[in-house]
């Protein structure tokens, strides 16, 4: 653990992110930041070539902390860039989720959070890569990452909406095959839903992987396997009680390393964001690689 004094930020403001206003949230910010004598530089995202410019400003900018202002997605976004480097990442989550933020009790009230600017510790934590590309949080194969993909086509943001659209897809779903081989197991079957987790639960709080743990060296593989109609209020039940572990239809992997083929082409998502997905997506872990700003006391 390690305290450190920023004095120069950046801030990555999502603009659209859980369909929240931030115009104040700016003033809020350079407030803050002039107050306790830190630099402080505004990236606005507007969905089109961020990585690149930001990776640009990064690179050059000598920031000591930078900031995402967001959900998940910008989390993702900014950690991603993060990963590996000694600048940490800070959240101020702003999203329809904010998944990563809850995992790391990172205060959801905003005016909490911006005060984690000037008063916080910093931490590693765990992040892993599929095929290449960083997770930090949950990344997921099947029912889920099939609404993510139509939560991110549509035009409406929000919790209402995530869960609108989850509803309508479970009545059609059809569980997919996979073969999962990793340092310790091996599975092969059909599965509703692969969660490939560094962290826990989703930025809904259903808990996927309740005893997940953020810089153990160690990622879970969380199964839902075909389950009967029947028993999907069960699976809920347990999934927002922390308890999905004892349910008969979910199966956990604890792992270092894994390699997942996924014949059926399903769709997959990281960290909230679709990616394009592989018949074979290999898993690593990379122990304790991003530094995170978390609240004194942490
Ligand atoms: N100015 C913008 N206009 C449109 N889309 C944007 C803009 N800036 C970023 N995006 C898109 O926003 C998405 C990320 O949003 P983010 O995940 O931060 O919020 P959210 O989806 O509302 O919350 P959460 O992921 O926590 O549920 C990305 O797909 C990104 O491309």
């Amino acid at each position: 653990m390690d305290v450190q004094k920023h004095s120069n930020i950046l801030f990555v403001l999502n603009p659209i992110a859980g369909d929240i206003e931030k115009e104040d949230l700016k003033e809020d910010i350079a407030l803050i930041c002039r107050e306790h004598g830190i630099t402080c530089e505004l990236y606005t995202t507007t969905g089109q070539d961020d990585e690149a410019q930001l990776k640009e400003m990064i690179g050059a900018g000598a920031y000591d902390a930078v900031y995402a202002v967001g959900g998940d997605g910008t989390v993702s976004l900014v950690g991603g860039l993060l990963i590996g480097s000694s600048t940490p990442l800070g959240i101020i989550p702003l999203g329809s989720g904010n998944g990563l933020s809850k995992d790391l009790d990172i205060p959801q009230d905003t005016e909490e959070a911006l005060q984690l600017i000037h008063t916080h510790v910093v931490r590693n934590i765990d992040t892993i890569t599929l095929n290449g590309m960083p997770s930090i949080h949950l990344s997921d194969l099947g029912f889920n990452a099939l609404v993510v993909k139509r939560f991110c086509e549509g035009d409406t943001r929000g919790p209402g909406s995530y869960t609108w659209i989850a509803l309508q897809e479970y009545l059609s779903y059809e569980p997919k095959t996979y073969r999962i081989e990793t340092d310790a197991d091996t599975f092969e079957g059909k599965a509703f839903m692969v969660t490939v987790a560094n962290a826990n639960a989703w930025g809904s709080n259903a808990s996927i992987n309740p005893d997940g743990i953020l810089n153990d060296g160690k990622f879970e593989i969380c199964l839902i396997e075909p389950f009967p109609r029947a028993a999907s209020v069960g699976i809920l039940y347990k999934l927002y009680t922390d308890s999905i572990d004892t349910s008969v239809y979910t199966r956990i992997l604890k792992c270092r390393r894994a390699t997942i083929y996924n014949p059926d082409l399903e769709v997959m998502h990281i960290d909230g964001e679709p990616v394009e997905t592989a018949e074979k997506i290999e898993v690593v872990m990379h122990t304790k690689s991003l530094k995170v700003i978390l609240p004194a006391g942490e």
